[in-house]
């Protein structure tokens, strides 16, 4: 069992929690049904994978769990001891500019953007995915925790194209539904379904055959498989070649996690995986766009 994965997981169930109580469910919905418009997620990676060109769904994290800070600095007001995992909540960073970074994804032929919202182990917020997909026209994709309803209008409210559901968070963590704990996959149905009738498409991560089998059940085309093992937060690419051989032709298989060289990608490209999503190595560089340039073009 992936212990970081169920402390998250009990964080974010305290989170919904407060924020349903502080906006009720009513008034949330009442704003998701008068957001603006959804950008078409699917769309947009279809339409660079028709053109013979790599999908990349480019990420904007600030830090992670297993890597800490991945860019910016750590403002003299706040201590690098405050930044050890899960405590992330007092750190002030600088020199992080998501709307900065959209802009340069966009310029350098990223297809969609995936911007980290959960605060306390990412250092995501909401504000940052607005700033940038308002500085660009790509489609967002909301990256966090969900298990919640609640959550998934709380994404449409802030712009999010695209919902992500993470098929272990499901089977990990009881999350109580009306009248008692509701089976993972009719979780996962409901909030693909209410995703969709908000004008949301669905991102459904998988790391093994076992939650592939089950993501197969939802209806999105869009199949992520995270090559990191949550557990001991290593990456390998072979996570994604092992599954290919049980996927239909009809999905979009988007490869995660762990991509850092333009080797990787010539390898997964070699077995006709054409869509990505890349954080870490964009993070790290001067100007995130320049390197996903260099990755994929
Ligand atoms: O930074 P990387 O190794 O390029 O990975 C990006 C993305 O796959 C990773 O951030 C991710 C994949 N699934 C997640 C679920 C939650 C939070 C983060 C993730």
């Amino acid at each position: 069992m992936s212990d970081i994965l169920n402390k998250i997981l009990a964080v974010k169930a305290e989170e919904v929690a407060a924020a349903k109580a502080s906006k009720p469910l009513a008034d949330i919905k009442a704003e998701a049904e008068t957001a603006m418009l959804p950008r078409d997620f699917v769309g947009a990676i279809r339409s660079k994978i028709d053109q013979g060109l790599p999908a990349v769904i480019a990420e904007i994290k600030q830090a992670s769990p297993s890597k800490g800070l991945l860019r910016g600095r750590i403002s003299s007001s706040s201590s690098a001891s405050d930044l050890t995992m899960g405590n992330t909540r007092d750190v002030v960073i600088e020199g992080f500019d998501p709307a900065e970074i959209a802009v340069s994804y966009a310029k350098q032929g990223a297809a969609c953007l995936s911007v980290l919202t959960d605060r306390q182990f990412f250092m995501g917020s909401a504000e940052y995915l607005r700033q940038a997909r308002a500085a660009c026209e790509l489609p967002v994709l909301r990256k966090d925790f969900m298990l919640d309803n609640y959550q998934v209008y709380e994404a449409r409210v802030m712009g999010a194209d695209c919902i992500l559901l993470i098929v272990s968070a499901f089977l990990l963590f009881p999350y109580p539904g009306e009248g008692g704990t509701v089976d993972p996959l009719v979780r996962m149905r409901q909030l693909e379904s209410l995703a969709h009738s908000l004008g949301m498409a669905v991102l459904v991560e998988v790391h093994d055959a076992d939650e592939l089998d089950l993501a197969l059940q939802l209806t999105t085309p869009m199949i992520g498989v995270n090559n990191r093992n949550l557990r001991t937060f290593e990456t390998h690419l072979d996570t994604t070649l092992q599954l290919l051989d049980r996927m239909p032709s009809e999905k979009i298989v988007i490869t995660e996690s762990g991509i850092k060289s333009p080797d990787d990608v010539a390898l997964l490209r070699a077995h006709q995986v054409n869509a990505f999503l890349v954080g870490e190595t964009f993070m790290r560089a001067d100007d995130p766009g320049v390197e996903l340039a260099r990755l994929f073009f």
